[in-house]
């Protein structure tokens, strides 16, 4: 595919002026029953192939292909502006909600293509949940309320009990629980910012999402709220995928199984320039560029 828009670039329609989120347009979702068992979901392997992306004429991924496996944590790493939180978004549709964005390429969860037409926007967005840089949790919602937001945005209905358990699951599996347990009618706002990126992550769970992205979840937290993050997805990764973007190099190798570098050099597309075992990379790049880029020469 050359540098301009193909034959198969699917030009995506804009979304309405003035809706406020993604969540916020689901209008008139499908109802689904919560299952009656809260087993945890089943790990999905995330795969795009040969995703090129525009902003309007500004072609900014140009056929970047990565399998991102069930269970694992794999990192995006590369320098400002090379296109990562771009492909992130691609991942779960939200690249379409940027009037005169568009796409080409496919991305398949579990070898099933989440733009198919005949599927629907809230599945792919239930199965492949989105963390934040920035925490955005409803701030006079109470914390149990904002846990529960994403069930009803979704269409997913569930008895009081049901709730009360799933509240807990997701709080624990984020990590916030011990600390929210004897508040959970507190407004959201009122909590530190670490408290409040966990509990945008509890409420990313508790749809049970198969796939978790998170654009640079840290970056807006201290050290210790950072530290307390890193150990809840090595713990979540065991059932959800993970794909983290991160500018933080040691981050990236403390959390991370697969790495994948971007770069988009000189006013080019982004590509993948390599990509695998973040252990190997780090230690072994295989390109020059890698090298200088997870050294510190530039980015
Ligand atoms: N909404 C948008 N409209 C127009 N251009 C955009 C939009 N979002 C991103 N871009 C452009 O797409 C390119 C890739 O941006 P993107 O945010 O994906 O890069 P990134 O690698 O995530 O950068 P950073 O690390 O700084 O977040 C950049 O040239 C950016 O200016």
């Amino acid at each position: 595919m050359s540098n301009h828009q193909s034959d198969s670039t699917v030009v995506l329609s804009p979304v309405p002026a003035g809706r406020p989120s993604s969540i916020g347009l689901l209008a008139a979702p499908p109802v689904h029953e919560l299952p009656p068992s809260l087993a945890p979901s089943r790990l999905a392997e995330l795969r795009a192939q040969s995703i090129s992306a525009w902003f309007g004429k500004h072609q900014v991924l140009d056929r970047v292909s990565l399998t991102m496996p069930a269970g694992i944590v794999t990192a995006l790493i590369g320098p400002s502006g090379c296109g990562k939180s771009t492909f992130l978004r691609i991942l779960n549709r939200m690249h379409e909600l940027v009037p005169s964005a568009a796409l080409a390429g496919e991305v398949l969860l579990d070898g099933q293509d989440i733009y198919d037409p005949s599927r629907r926007l809230t599945q792919a967005r239930r199965d492949i949940g989105m963390v934040f840089q920035k925490p955005n949790p409803f701030p006079a919602m109470s914390i149990k309320e904002n846990v529960l937001a994403g069930l009803k945005l979704t269409g997913v209905r569930a008895s009081s009990s049901d709730k009360d358990q799933l509240v807990e699951e997701s709080l624990t599996k984020a990590g916030l629980w011990r600390e929210v347990r004897d508040r959970l009618g507190a407004p959201g706002g009122g909590l530190s910012g670490g408290q409040q990126q966990r509990l945008c992550i509890a409420r990313s769970l508790a749809v049970r999402p198969r796939v978790l992205l998170m654009d640079e979840p840290c970056s807006a937290l201290d050290p210790t709220s950072t530290r307390v993050i890193e150990e809840t997805m090595t713990e979540l990764a065991r059932e959800v995928t993970i794909v983290i973007v991160t500018h933080n190099m040691q981050q990236a190798a403390r959390v991370s199984q697969q790495c994948a570098f971007f770069l988009a050099s000189q006013g080019t597309p982004g590509v993948i320039v390599e990509h695998g075992d973040t252990q190997a990379m780090f230690q072994s790049p295989q390109d020059e560029r890698t090298a200088a880029y997870v050294g510190g020469r530039f980015g």
